[in-house]
């Protein structure tokens, strides 16, 4: 059996416009999704993923449990559920040209699921990476991304960045703008999360986003200007120390942006009023600037504050569920059983 894990991340700056080309910089954190992967005799996937919950609802397809249905016969809601699991599989299939191996796939993640923090991400690239070492056919760190991508863009309609998928590959902070995708160094920014224990529908809030573009011009020039605020936020990052405390200034400055960058994805309508309220209770606790994270609607806000300030508040804050201090995770994608 192989076994993989993967980092999470949140949106220091750009998610949504970097879907239209304007650049973007997520950093990992230190939440992780763990995938095993475990060739079978045949050409089933049978998958045991215990933390699958969305909407309310929960596949539980753990070990002793009759309900285990294989993948490759879905039902219309396990398919919803199961798709960035299944398209893992396919790509780890193709790029081992094994069309035909089979698995029994375990997945288990303490990153919430559809809540901005990059769950389908890491739960594809840790898939892919466990299932081609699995076939002895392990993927090169840019291969690994470029297939999670497109599994992530498979499953998305077509509608995803290469964001999520590079950063939990590689992990610290990454830059990404259209195909182009570098790691970039970062201070040790003081990420605080709060989680309102809702979802978002990734896809949908992306469309949303698109319908408003081609609608409005102002929608587009408020994707535009997402990007001139990344712009400028990677300025401070490559002036401050790598891996260091940043400067007062320099939280000020960033966090500045932050509050800038969730007023616009206000205004292209994907945040909610949990979210709206975790950030301003973030703000008034005194963190530096507070956003959404990820594809909205309804999931996590990030905050930058060294102290415990913004944690005490959100953990008092109506709406707000779970709220923990976030470390950057410098490692990305890692082998935990060969
Ligand atoms: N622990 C998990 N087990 C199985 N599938 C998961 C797990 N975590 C996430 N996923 C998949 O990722 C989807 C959520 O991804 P998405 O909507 O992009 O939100 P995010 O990436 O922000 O968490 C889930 O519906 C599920 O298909
Ligand atoms: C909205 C978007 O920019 C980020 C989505 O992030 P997440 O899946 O909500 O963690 C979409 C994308 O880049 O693929
Ligand atoms: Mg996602």
């Amino acid at each position: 059996m192989t076994v993989c894990d993967a980092p999470g991340k949140v949106y220091l700056f750009g998610e949504h416009a970097v879907v239209y080309g304007e650049p973007a910089v997520p950093a990992a954190i230190e939440r992780r999704a763990t995938v095993s992967a475990e060739p079978r005799g045949d050409d089933h996937v049978r998958v045991e993923a215990e933390d699958l919950s969305l909407d309310g609802f929960t596949v539980e397809y753990a070990g002793g449990t009759e309900v285990r249905p294989d993948v490759d016969v879905p039902t219309p809601l396990v398919e919803a559920a199961m798709g960035y699991v299944d398209a893992a599989v396919r790509q780890a299939r193709d790029a081992a040209n094994a069309p035909d191996a089979g698995f029994d796939i375990t997945v288990e993640s303490d990153i919430p699921l559809g809540a901005g923090l990059g769950s389908s991400a890491a739960v594809v690239v840790a898939g892919i990476d466990a299932a081609t070492r699995a076939l002895g056919n392990p993927l090169e760190p840019r291969e690994l991304a470029d297939r999670a991508y497109h599994a992530e863009y498979e499953v998305q309609d077509g509608q995803a960045s290469r964001a999520d998928t590079f950063c939990s590959t590689m992990g610290g902070a990454v830059r990404v703008e259209g195909d182009n995708c570098e790691p970039i160094d970062a201070p040790n920014l003081p990420f605080v999360v709060g989680f309102d224990g809702g979802a978002g529908d990734t896809g949908e809030l992306v469309a949303g986003v698109g319908k408003l573009r081609e609608e409005y011009a102002f929608a587009a020039d408020t994707v535009t200007a997402i990007g001139d605020i990344v712009r400028t936020g990677e300025d401070l990052l490559a002036d401050a120390d790598p891996g260091g405390d940043p400067s007062p200034a320099t939280l000020e400055e960033l966090g500045e942006l932050m509050d800038f960058n969730h007023g616009l994805l206000a205004a292209l309508g994907v945040s909610a009023r949990s979210l709206d309220t975790m950030v301003w209770a973030a703000r008034d606790a005194g963190a530096h600037g507070a956003k959404l994270t990820g594809a909205g609607g309804g999931g996590c806000i990030v905050a930058l504050d060294p102290s415990d300030q913004t944690e005490t508040a959100l953990s008092f804050t109506q709406g707000c569920e779970v709220t923990f201090r976030a470390s950057l995770a410098t490692e990305g994608v890692r082998v935990v059983e060969p």
